[in-house]
């Protein structure tokens, strides 16, 4: 079963509108794989999400990197599913660590958010990942399944669903995982989906890793085989995000 490699630049809280317009620029202009081969999307702040829609060039994609749990309503501060479908946002990013450590996003609430999300026909980049705390003390694999767990307890149909391996010590901090640990990680969590889930979901689900991804380690990554793809953060605001992109014919050859 192949998985078709996917690209995905968080923007996080960054950039002004003329930065914005800067990195739509350089995307614009970049020679890169078709489609077919590579699936490219892209997540600036929610101000920028309909200049970038605007602007962005057809073959990429723009992502929300958070929405409401559910029906929009008296949430103040928020921004609805329905608000992202009625804009023609395909995408959204969901249980980002940031918003589990900072906001305190628990697993129940990601996995409600995810179903909510999928359920009005959004496709959900969920996010998952261990703390180097967890790392040290062995638990990885149990951390990850049972975020996965709280998603796949809500969810029933995994087509719409890219889930990105994100340790959150590799977030920010230029300490990548080496390719062996990622490597082992998306093997057991397609793992824990072949056994929890069903086998087919396991086969198809793509499982992208993200945490200091750069244009100069993201071909070793990618030739592992189950990392069908990144979660990148601070170089997506930079042209190098383009070679991460063009990582994905390590794999189609
Ligand atoms: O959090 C990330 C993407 O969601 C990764 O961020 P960095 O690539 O900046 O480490």
């Amino acid at each position: 079963m192949s998985r078709k490699f996917f690209v995905g630049g968080n923007w996080k809280c960054n950039g002004t509108n003329e930065e914005v317009k800067k990195i739509v620029r350089f995307l614009n202009e970049a020679e890169v794989p078709s489609e077919d081969v590579v699936e490219v999307v892209v997540s600036p702040p929610f101000l920028f999400l309909p200049l970038v829609k605007s602007l962005l060039r057809p073959d990429f994609h723009a992502a929300a990197q958070n929405c409401w749990v559910k029906k929009g309503g008296a949430f103040t501060g928020e921004i609805s599913a329905e608000m992202l479908v009625n804009l023609g946002i395909q995408w959204v990013i969901l249980g980002h660590s940031e918003r589990r450590q900072l906001l305190n996003e628990s697993n129940e609430f990601v996995g409600d958010k995810v179903a909510y999300a999928l359920s009005l026909g959004l496709k959900v980049i969920a996010c998952i990942g261990e703390t180097l705390e967890q790392r040290e003390s062995g638990s990885t694999i149990e951390v990850v399944a049972a975020q996965t767990k709280a998603i796949a307890d809500k969810v029933s149909n995994w087509d719409n669903v890219v889930l990105a391996y994100e340790p959150v010590w590799a977030i920010g901090t230029g300490k990548v995982a080496t390719p062996a640990q990622a490597q082992d990680v998306h093997y057991e969590l397609r793992k824990w989906i072949e056994s929890n889930v069903d086998a087919e979901v396991a086969s198809k689900t793509r499982i992208i890793y993200g945490g200091s991804v750069n244009g100069a380690n993201c071909k070793e990554l990618a030739a592992q085989p189950d990392i069908d793809g990144f979660l990148v953060g601070g170089a997506s605001l930079k042209p190098e995000f383009v070679d991460i992109i063009k990582s994905a014919t390590v794999k189609s050859g």
